[in-house]
């Protein structure tokens, strides 16, 4: 599912429940922005708040990075397929069976199924958090090593940090959508990600989405911190 107009900066609305959340979407433009919804939001509000963002004209990309069994994951593409929403994503490390199950399944969407996107390594994680469950490549090399799972299972790209950008968009060419976390740009406090790039550098890199969160939602003015990074990137 692509939308004519294409906007690259994704607002993950990382709130608590809905009133905050879209005290923050009624002053936004969708011609601007997509929006995210994630775990602890869609938790709370579910699939209605899902329909009144949808409603109010934006993309959603629902990120519940469903990591299960090939019939439960592909079950669960299916259901936010019906939902509408424009991306959705699972683990790549739920592996090859689980990928092709859930794209196989959407298929019956056509033309209005979600792009379908891996999770490859969490922005969160360095290289000692990677020894810690047993991987001892860098980031880098586990992140490739997934995308290329990921292309060969046929789905639309993967979620990775702008820092693996570069190297991706060599591997496996300019259709494979990459989504990035881990923006900050240079004003901005780190929290708790480690593989972190500019929204500036990260589309130089090679990043196809911007996913952003705290640097607008905890902002003082949210709205100037968006506007701030729109005009920041429309230049490039
Ligand atoms: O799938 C995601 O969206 C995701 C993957 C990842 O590796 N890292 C990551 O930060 N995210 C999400 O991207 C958002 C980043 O938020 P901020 O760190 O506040 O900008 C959060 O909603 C995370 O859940």
């Amino acid at each position: 599912m692509q939308t004519l107009n294409d906007p690259k900066i994704i607002v993950a609305l990382d709130f608590p429940s809905e009133d905050p959340a879209l005290a923050l979407v009624d002053q936004l433009d969708p011609a601007k922005c997509r929006l995210k919804v994630g775990k602890e939001l869609f938790t709370r509000s579910g699939p209605q708040l899902v329909k009144g963002l949808q409603n109010r004209g934006f993309d959603v990309f629902l990120d519940l990075k469903f990591h299960d069994i090939p019939n439960t994951t592909s079950a669960a593409v299916a259901a936010a397929a019906d939902l509408g929403v424009w991306m959705v994503n699972v683990h790549a490390s739920g592996g090859e069976k689980m990928m092709v199950a859930c794209r196989e399944r959407l298929e019956s969407f056509g033309a209005d199924k979600p792009l379908l996107i891996a999770v490859t390594v969490l922005t969160s994680m360095g290289a000692s958090d990677l020894v810690g469950v047993g991987i001892t490549d860098s980031p880098e090399a586990q992140v490739s090593r997934l995308a290329a799972l990921t292309k060969n299972c046929g789905l639309d790209g993967v979620v990775c940090s702008a820092q693996e950008a570069p190297k991706l968009k060599a591997e496996q060419g300019a259709g494979f959508q990459l989504v990035t976390p881990g923006i900050r740009p240079l004003s901005a406090d780190k929290g708790d990600q480690q593989r972190i790039m500019t929204p500036t550098d990260a589309l130089k890199a090679g990043s196809d989405y911007l996913v952003i969160g705290r640097p607008i939602t905890q902002a003082a003015d949210p709205l100037a911190a968006l506007d701030a990074i729109h005009s920041e990137i429309s230049g490039l």
